[in-house]
């Protein structure tokens, strides 16, 4: 369904993305890692049309992403990063327009917006400005437009940003309904609990570069040991750690078997622990 070869993307003398290579089928939750510049945008740009990669190739749902555009637009949606839906329309016309504009009648437009508008928890508020929501209500409108449309390929870059834990959930639960419609969906994110909770797939970047390509548990699989325990500003080096990360004075070491040391938190691995390995070892942090 979504298929890259040696993609790459060069913006004057740097490269945004090189020699990108990964394949995803059908129904299957891709969420894209990796810390800020590494990428990510970039991707999903290419992969929406919007940006013709350097170098490489990019096929998606069949259709090949620069000869193939103008087909391949008509079965993906898309939420870009930092999208804004139109200010002056209520949640209702919003969503009923794009629908409209995607080719829907107008009986199944309102039919189909009524039913996200529901189901994203906006229906109270479906005839209001959508310039007096709050941003996170603003995110919501925009993301069950793109849900409603009921696309064969779905990219969401950054959803949950800013969102509250119940909005985020409610996102959370749109993809997993995506999925199980058998729409394939890319996601890119900052918070590893969104990409272990969703993904069946994480493709992780850095500097452009593929880091990783797995299932989220073999990524947190490949962390040595089993807890982490967190110390500010102390040492732990009595606990006979296998690997030790280090956030400022803040250090995590991880361990085989949980150990007290007085003012550490001890918690089991996750996939956050994958990219503070893996990625704060290696990664610029540009822009943080
Ligand atoms: N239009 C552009 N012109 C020049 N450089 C760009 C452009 N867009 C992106 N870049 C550069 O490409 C690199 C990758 O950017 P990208 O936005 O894809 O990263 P990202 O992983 O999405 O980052 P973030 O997590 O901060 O959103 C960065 O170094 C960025 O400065």
């Amino acid at each position: 369904m979504i298929l890259c070869e040696n993609l790459g993307k060069r913006f004057g003398s740097s490269w945004a993305l090189r020699g990108v290579t990964f394949e995803v089928g059908r129904g299957v939750v891709l969420a894209v890692l990796g810390p800020n510049g590494a990428g990510k945008t970039t991707l999903v740009r290419i992969l929406t049309t919007e940006l013709a990669p350097t170098e490489g190739r990019a096929q998606v749902a069949g259709f090949d992403v620069v000869r193939e555009a103008e087909k391949l637009r008509r079965v993906i949606a898309a939420v870009p990063q930092e999208a804004r839906p139109i200010d002056f329309l209520t949640p209702h016309e919003f969503v009923v327009s794009y629908l409209l504009l995607r080719g829907y009648s107008l009986k199944e437009a309102k039919r189909r917006g009524a039913e996200v508008l529901k189901q994203f928890g906006l229906w109270d508020v479906r005839n209001r400005e959508i310039d007096t929501l709050s941003g996170g209500m603003k995110r919501r409108t925009l993301v069950a437009a793109v849900f409603a449309a009921e696309a064969e390929v779905v990219f969401l870059d950054e959803p949950t940003t800013g969102l509250d834990v119940y909005s985020r959930r409610v996102v959370w639960n749109a993809v997993v309904e995506l999925k199980r419609r058998g729409a394939t969906v890319v996601l890119t994110t900052h918070y590893a609990e969104e990409a272990a909770a969703l993904a069946d797939w994480v493709l992780v970047l850095n500097g452009g570069r593929v880091v990783d390509f797995a299932p989220p548990a073999k990524l947190v699989e490949s962390v040595p040991g089993k807890y982490v325990v967190e110390i500010y500003g102390r040492d732990g080096t009595k606990l006979n750690s296998l690997a030790v990360a280090e956030v400022g004075d803040r250090r995590l070491y991880y361990v085989e078997t949980p150990a007290y040391v007085e003012g550490a938190v001890v918690r089991p691995k996750s996939l956050e622990d994958y990219i503070l390995l893996k990625i704060g070892a290696v990664g610029g942090h540009e822009g943080d």
